[in-house]
């Protein structure tokens, strides 16, 4: 029995996680459980699935939830609250599926116990990828990929030596605007961006999906995970999302992992690895698969997905300020502060600005992180 800690689990990933560990009694129980603010749906969680502990980062949200919650679970809150659900005692995994920076100090305190960790939360590995892969190694703590591409990628790893790799090739959607030009993209809203083709998933990562942030993200993300160069990640647009991901070997053969588009299998590989197990999500069919097309990914439109790499290669604190640039950037967004194109506008403001000092401490990385959301907010402000 794996016992299982997920913190996020209200969210997207958080709530198809819970789905396939229902799905699996004999094989995985829940630990601890953790969420921002929704306390009345962590409650439903807590009723079905019986943690040890809770924690709502939310205070007010804590305090609600504990005034009328008569059961055993322990509640608590705040980001000590979290790093407590990162190192319980009882669990063998945590899966991070939190949002954001957030995800960093549980992730490092959950590897620091010992923890393996499942991870959905791409900005933990982007942020500090250095220092989380050097702790990771340091513990013995092996880091197994929730994100499609990344489960992809490693899947086609098995058994194979990093020195056969030629190159890793991530697939992107290229997202609900892959068609349109830089015209067109000025006026699209909210809702617009949030009508991703093929996926359903939180708020944040779907507008990276059209700004192709996340596949920036994501090319960082990889780098740490494989320990590969930049020059041997390339990213190529599959508007199906039907291949998750490829790797090409050096003496030219390619392997891909191809799935319908549901989260749960990368997320039960990630719980079960490195056995399988039998699911239920649906299944291939390939005589109804009409075509698999690709495309480059148009980075003049979706500059993000450069900016990325250039952080990514600066290397240091710049793809910490890529990230928290681009949270800020989406957040507004979001609230209807900016445009669409300005995101882009405010992740190059910050990178641009960036003062880089030599050390990538964890320390240096949080100066960083704040000094950048405080640039974005004053970008944005200025644009408001
Ligand atoms: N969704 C997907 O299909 C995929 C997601 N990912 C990555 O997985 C992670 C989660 O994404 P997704 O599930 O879509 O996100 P959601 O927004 O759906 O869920 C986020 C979860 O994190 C909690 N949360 C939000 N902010 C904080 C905070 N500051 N501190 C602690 N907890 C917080 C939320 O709690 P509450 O509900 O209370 O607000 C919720 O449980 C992201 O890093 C994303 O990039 C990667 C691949 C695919
Ligand atoms: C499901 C998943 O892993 C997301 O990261 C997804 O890949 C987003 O799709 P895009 O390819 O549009 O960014
Ligand atoms: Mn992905």
């Amino acid at each position: 029995m794996r016992h299982i800690a997920i913190l996020g689990s209200t969210g997207s990933i958080g709530t198809q996680t819970l789905q396939v560990i229902e799905a699996n009694p004999e094989q995985f129980s829940v630990s601890v459980l953790s969420a921002h603010s929704n306390d009345s749906l962590l409650e439903e969680q807590i009723e079905k699935f019986r943690p040890e502990l809770v924690v709502l980062t939310d205070k007010s949200a804590a305090e609600r939830l504990a005034k009328r919650y008569k059961g055993k679970t322990r509640i608590l809150s705040g980001e000590e609250g979290l790093i407590e659900a990162a190192i319980h005692p009882r669990s063998h995994i945590v899966l991070t599926a939190l949002v954001g920076f957030a995800g960093l100090r549980p992730t490092l305190a959950a590897i620091s116990a010992k923890k393996t960790i499942a991870l959905a939360n791409k900005e933990t590995l982007v942020a500090a990828g250095e220092i989380v892969t050097k702790a990771a190694k340091e513990n013995h703590v092996a880091i197994i990929p929730v994100d499609s591409e990344h489960s992809a990628i490693f899947q086609c790893l098995q058994g194979i030596n990093m020195t056969s790799v030629r190159k890793l090739l991530l697939t992107a959607s290229g997202g609900p605007f892959r068609t349109l030009n830089k015209e067109q993209l000025k006026t699209v809203g909210v809702s617009d961006c949030l009508k991703h083709p093929n996926w359903s998933m939180g708020k944040k990562i779907t507008v990276d999906s059209a700004t192709l942030a996340n596949k920036g993200l994501e090319v960082i993300e990889a780098r740490w995970l494989f320990d590969v160069s930049y020059d041997q990640i390339e990213v190529i647009v599959h508007p199906q999302s039907i291949i998750h991901s490829m790797v090409e070997l050096i003496d030219g053969c390619v392997l891909a992992q191809l799935g319908l588009p549901d989260m749960r299998a990368p997320i039960q590989y990630a719980l079960t690895y490195p056995e399988r197990s039998t699911a239920n999500f649906g299944r291939l069919d390939f005589s109804k698969i009409k075509s698999f097309t690709f495309e480059q990914p148009d980075t003049d439109i979706f500059t993000a997905l450069s900016m990325a790499y250039e952080a990514g290669r600066k290397g240091g604190a710049f793809p910490c300020v890529f990230n928290a640039a681009n949270e800020i950037a989406v957040q507004a967004f979001l609230s209807g502060k900016i445009e669409f194109l300005h995101i882009a506008d405010i992740i190059r403001s910050s990178l641009n600005a960036f003062e880089a000092s030599d050390s990538v401490t964890l320390e240096a990385l949080l100066q960083a992180d704040a000094w950048a959301r405080k640039r974005a907010a004053e970008d944005i402000a200025s644009l408001t």
